[in-house]
């Protein structure tokens, strides 16, 4: 095209001689430079005429028997459209559709990590949790749930930085970034006693987790399970149930479920001859001030007797005869929860709520026989969160702060059998305290994790909470396995001796 262009303007290059005997008369000079100038005007424009004219030829109806024709003149003037080879010819359709699907889709912040993560995965076995998993006898256990990406967490095309391969463990694809700006990947590896991804009910985690707990207490023990972590990030859909929209599911959750255990137990013939009833109380801590849940929020005492008893003076304990009458409790007492605004959630739960089932003899006294604390903790965030400028919202941080540590601080003194249970360090592990004495005491800790890229600091904060504790277990039966195994050596070759020194006495009495 172009090059057509120069050679017509190189064609009308007058010979100079030609040119001298023409311009003595002014009126051809003239004429000449007009014919020239609509000549180069003509030459500038022509292929874009020639384009024109070509889309309207391929957009108009052409009769049957003339297209063979057209065909023909439209392939000479577009060499550069290359017809689609044969065998893709089939595939057209769906190409298009996926074409047209990239282009619709608005491009998701963090692709390269989200590819990254994606490829990371594709190495990975995946063996989750089922029903049919062995349960292993805990006086301690260590959890962890990760919840599903939730609807606006989805719309923002949030990436999940959480994989739970298998049973105990689980991975944070944590993003990180080079000084030269290169993108890479910090895998962390936790390892607990069982782990739930997104897609374990409350059922599972229920039978893993608190299930085992209940049998505790009718052997006269004293049972706690916590659901630590973020706000957001599940404890009260495990704990109370799930909400559909202002309405809480409460039958669903671990309180319910572990009460409907109690009333199966109580009727079981095995501990009919206890003669025990079912009683419940409701109540949080809040600012380290306990507020009864089922008596409108009375602000109620902690007291401690001179036999280190710790008593809440005048908290109000229920009869129960069955599990429809606890989920009424729950439902009464959560709609009572303290909430209020942080810079981090602006509807979030700034307080322990504790429900107590707990097992009386139908004595005089009423003697306590056993008692199952099951606790949603507040958001552990507002451990970091020191951005409000808010005087009381910096002191409940503090508070809250003050009785999560308390309470890894005991939990981790519990499983190494220590004689000193920091409990006083906070009015939580007071109310607490004698969960954590005793050698029928058991605890199970469920941390959840939110799944998306932007809560990856607090779930690292939550699995490093989780996992001190865990450690700390982990060691203490690490050394009981290895004082078992000196033990049974010791004690086989005991066995083996005297029976070698036998056999040397008969053989010796026979000669
Ligand atoms: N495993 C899960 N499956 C489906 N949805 C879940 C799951 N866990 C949590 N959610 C949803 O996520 C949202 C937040 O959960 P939830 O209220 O239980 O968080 P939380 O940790 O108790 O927060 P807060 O500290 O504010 O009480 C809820 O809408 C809940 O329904």
């Amino acid at each position: 095209m172009h090059s057509s262009r120069f050679s017509g303007i190189f064609y009308v290059q007058p010979n100079p001689f030609l040119m001298l005997s023409l311009f003595s008369n002014f009126k051809i000079f003239v004429l000449y430079n007009f014919i020239l100038l609509l000549y180069k005007l003509k030459c500038t424009l022509s292929p874009y005429l020639a384009l024109h004219n070509q889309h309207h030829r391929k957009n108009e109806p052409k009769p049957a028997q003339s297209l063979p024709f057209v065909r023909e003149a439209i392939k000479e003037n577009e060499p550069e459209i290359m017809p689609p080879p044969s065998a893709v010819k089939g595939q057209l359709h769906i190409l298009h559709q996926h074409d047209i699907m990239f282009f619709a889709e608005a491009p998701r912040p963090n692709q390269k990590f989200y590819e990254m993560i994606q490829d990371f995965r594709e190495t990975l076995e995946i063996n989750p949790l089922s029903t049919n998993e062995h349960l292993e006898p805990h006086r301690i256990c260590v959890c962890v749930r990760k919840r599903p990406l939730n609807k606006q967490e989805n719309n923002r095309k949030e990436i999940d930085v959480v994989s739970v391969p298998g049973k105990g463990t689980l991975l944070v694809h944590e993003p990180k970034q080079k000084v030269d700006l290169t993108k890479y990947l910090e895998n962390q590896t936790f390892h607990f006693d069982y782990s739930f991804n997104e897609t374990a009910t409350n059922d599972l985690v229920y039978k893993f987790t608190a299930k085992p707990l209940v049998h505790s207490i009718f052997e006269g023990g004293m049972a706690t399970c916590f659901a630590y972590g973020q706000t957001g990030s599940g404890k009260t859909h495990t704990m109370g149930g799930d909400f559909t929209g202002r309405q809480q599911n409460s039958a669903k959750g671990i309180y319910a479920l572990a009460a409907q255990d109690v009333f199966t137990y109580l009727s079981h013939r095995r501990y009919a001859n206890l003669d025990l009833s079912a009683y419940v109380s409701f109540f949080e801590i809040y600012n380290g001030k306990v507020y009864d849940l089922l008596n409108k929020k009375a602000k109620l005492r902690v007291l401690e007797d001179d036999r280190q008893q710790v008593q809440v003076v005048g908290l109000e304990e229920v009869y129960v005869s069955s599990a429809e009458e606890v989920i009424k409790m729950i439902q009464q007492g959560s709609a009572c929860r303290t909430s209020g605004q942080t810079s981090a959630n602006a509807n979030s739960s700034r307080s322990h709520a504790i429900l107590q089932i707990a097992l009386r003899r139908n004595d005089r006294a009423t003697t306590l026989h056993g008692k199952f604390s099951l606790i949603d903790l507040a958001g552990n965030e507002r451990g970091t969160d020191v951005s409000s400028n808010d005087r009381s919202t910096l002191v409940e941080t503090a508070e809250i702060n003050r009785s999560l540590l308390a309470l890894k601080e005991c939990i981790r003194s519990l499983g190494m059998n220590s004689d000193h249970i920091p409990f006083r360090m906070s009015t939580l592990t007071k109310v607490l305290r004698d969960s954590f004495v005793g050698e029928k005491s058991k605890t199970c800790m469920i941390a959840m994790v939110s799944p998306g890229m932007t809560s990856c600091e607090y779930t690292m904060n939550t699995l490093r909470y989780a996992d001190s504790v865990y450690d700390a277990i982990s060691q203490v039966a690490e050394l009981e396995e290895k004082v078992f195994v000196q033990i049974k050596v010791v004690f086989l070759s005991r066995l083996f001796f005297t029976a070698y020194s036998l056999v040397i006495i008969l053989l010796l009495s026979a000669f």
